[in-house]
């Protein structure tokens, strides 16, 4: 039975997914906060929150058992997530539900600050007729400058064409080609921020984006030039904002993401601005954004707590159910490479060649379970593990080759699998023996002199000893005459055993290994 907590307010919708299944226990609790919040995630296997629930390091860092956190929604900064990495927990987002709804709200936000009416809507308010104060500008043949051009801010250029704006977009990620084809100029910072009659936001808030528009930058802008920021609390500095709102220097913001949320024990400078509009962060706050980004991350729970898929990692690399199915054979068989070469070459590797599920294999047999898919690269790394990976193209005479080179202080150790008809993994290499085997279960690794008896010799001692052979596999290297037997048995033979088979003539070496 796997525990789910649900926080924040998640569409029912997500909780009914996850209740449909008898191996789950789905408790349903508030937004928690602080120690409250400690003590009630220990023994959850799972976490959904929106942005309200906060999981410091210092949260999950007294957190047992915890697998994988999902957040309802994009933006993870509510998550720490180096130290839910460190401790092998899978973080995933939700990253698509709630696109059309953000870039809709931020649209929403352009038209109110472009005809004033929440301002006009207030003055009503007072019972005030007054249609001198609000007149507005058009958005058409204005230019929009648009900063993050992922899935929001592509959107919002989507629907900005169909108003006729002229659109400049600034994304060190996007490419001249793909901005061309959806009709976007990019331009330079600077020229979005000389140039712009509006200017809105959608990158992540990170170190590069913290205060990407402050005093300076504003100082580069049209008096006329109206700012949105739909995207994170930060990306523009406050306190600037607001003086420039409060001096007049630009003739309007919109926000409704705030440095601190909510912003009103920070004093914040923008609660009394002039020509500021104003909400609770509600950009993604839908029917159908709530609905989607509830199910994205309840099947991601499920997913992976049922059958260990990962979706949407920010963690880990992320793959499709597709590419996941695709997949699966070769990361059991890099993970069971990773085990193999793990119990041959000891724990002292220096250079490595692989992948996270090689490395999970690599470590399990020492760290046992604290070692995972998300922990596994962090864990070498830590151990001073030199990596590194490279793709070849080149046909061969598989149509796959999964290429493993191990190196410790004393000896190298190359392994090759292969995985046929996409979900038979078979170790097709060891050390320059070839041969073809499933590397599972219990084995037993000979090495040995390419002389007649051997094979005869071992399959009666182990015959002796009433252990049964699943399968033999033997790889010879006729110039040197030597030879590798693997041969699969059915349970762990006791010390004797090896030792007996040790003392056949011709053996040079015998390993047991064990592999998942
Ligand atoms: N207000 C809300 O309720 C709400 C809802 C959804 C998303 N968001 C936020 O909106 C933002 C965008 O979300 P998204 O789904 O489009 O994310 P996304 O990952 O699809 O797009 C972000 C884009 O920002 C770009 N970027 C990163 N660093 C940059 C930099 N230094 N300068 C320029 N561009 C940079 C990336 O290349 C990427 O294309 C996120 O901050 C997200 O948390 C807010
Ligand atoms: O949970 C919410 O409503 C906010 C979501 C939004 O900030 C996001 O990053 O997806």
């Amino acid at each position: 039975m796997f525990r789910i907590l649900v926080t924040d307010k998640l569409d029912a919708e997500g909780v009914e997914i996850l209740k449909r299944y008898k191996e789950f226990d789905v408790v349903e609790k508030e937004t928690l906060k602080g120690d409250a919040l400690i003590q009630e995630l220990r023994g959850y296997d799972a976490i959904i929150v929106r942005s309200e629930t906060k999981l410091t390091k210092e949260v999950l860092e007294a957190s047992e058992g915890l697998k994988i956190i999902a957040r309802a929604g994009v933006g993870v900064d509510n998550i720490d997530v180096p130290t839910a990495t460190k401790k092998g927990i899978v973080v995933v987002n939700a990253p698509s539900g709630n696109t059309i709804s953000t870039a809709e709200y931020t649209f929403a936000m352009m038209i109110a600050l472009a005809r004033k009416i929440p301002f006009a809507h207030a003055s009503m308010q007072q019972k005030v007729w007054d249609r001198k104060s609000f007149k507005g500008v058009e958005l058409l043949n204005k230019t929009l400058g648009v900063i993050g051009l992922g899935r929001i801010g592509t959107e919002v250029a989507k629907r900005a064409q169909a108003f006729g704006m002229k659109i400049l977009g600034y994304d060190p990620y996007l490419s001249e080609e793909m901005a061309t084809k959806l009709g976007i100029e990019l331009a330079s910072l600077e020229r979005i921020y000389k140039e712009s009659d509006f200017i809105t936001v959608h990158t992540p808030l990170t170190d590069a984006t913290r205060g990407l528009i402050g005093k300076k930058e504003i100082e580069m802008m049209k008096k006329s030039v109206r700012i949105i920021n739909c995207a994170r609390g930060g990306i523009i500095d406050e306190a600037a904002l607001a003086e420039a709102l409060k001096s007049g220097r630009i003739a309007g913001a919109a926000v409704d993401v705030y440095s601190k949320e909510p912003p009103f024990d920070s004093a914040n400078p923008l609660l009394d601005a002039p020509n500021c509009i104003l909400a609770p962060h509600l950009g993604a706050s839908t029917a159908e954004a709530q609905y989607n980004v509830a199910i994205e991350s309840a099947e991601a729970v499920a997913n992976f707590l049922l059958h260990g898929m990962i979706v949407n990692s920010v963690n880990m690399p992320s793959v499709s159910k597709e590419e996941f199915n695709r997949l699966k054979a070769f990361v059991q068989l890099a993970e069971r490479l990773g085990s193999v070469a793990a119990q041959i070459l000891g724990n002292s590797v220096s250079i490595c060649l692989l992948t996270r599920s090689f490395l999970k294999g690599l470590f399990m047999p020492f760290l046992g379970d604290t070692v995972n898919y998300v922990n596994s690269l962090p864990t070498a790394q830590a151990r001073g593990v030199k990596l590194e990976e490279t793709i070849d193209d080149t046909p061969c005479e598989y149509t796959n080759l999964l290429k493993i080179i191990v190196k410790s202080d004393k000896e190298q150790l190359e392994l090759w699998g292969t995985v046929y008809a996409q979900v038979h993994g078979k170790m097709v290499n060891f050390n320059n023996y070839f041969f073809e085997a499933t590397p599972s279960g219990n084995m037993l690794l000979i090495a040995n002199d390419d002389v007649p008896g051997v094979v005869g010799r071992v399959g009666t001692i182990l015959g002796e000893k009433n252990i049964n052979i699943a399968s033999m596999h033997v790889g010879r290297k006729k110039e040197t005459r030597k030879a590798l037997i693997l041969v699969a048995i059915d349970q762990k033979p006791e010390a004797n055993v090896i030792e007996q088979l040790a003392k056949v003539p011709g053996v040079n070496k015998v390993k047991f290994l064990y592999v998942e």
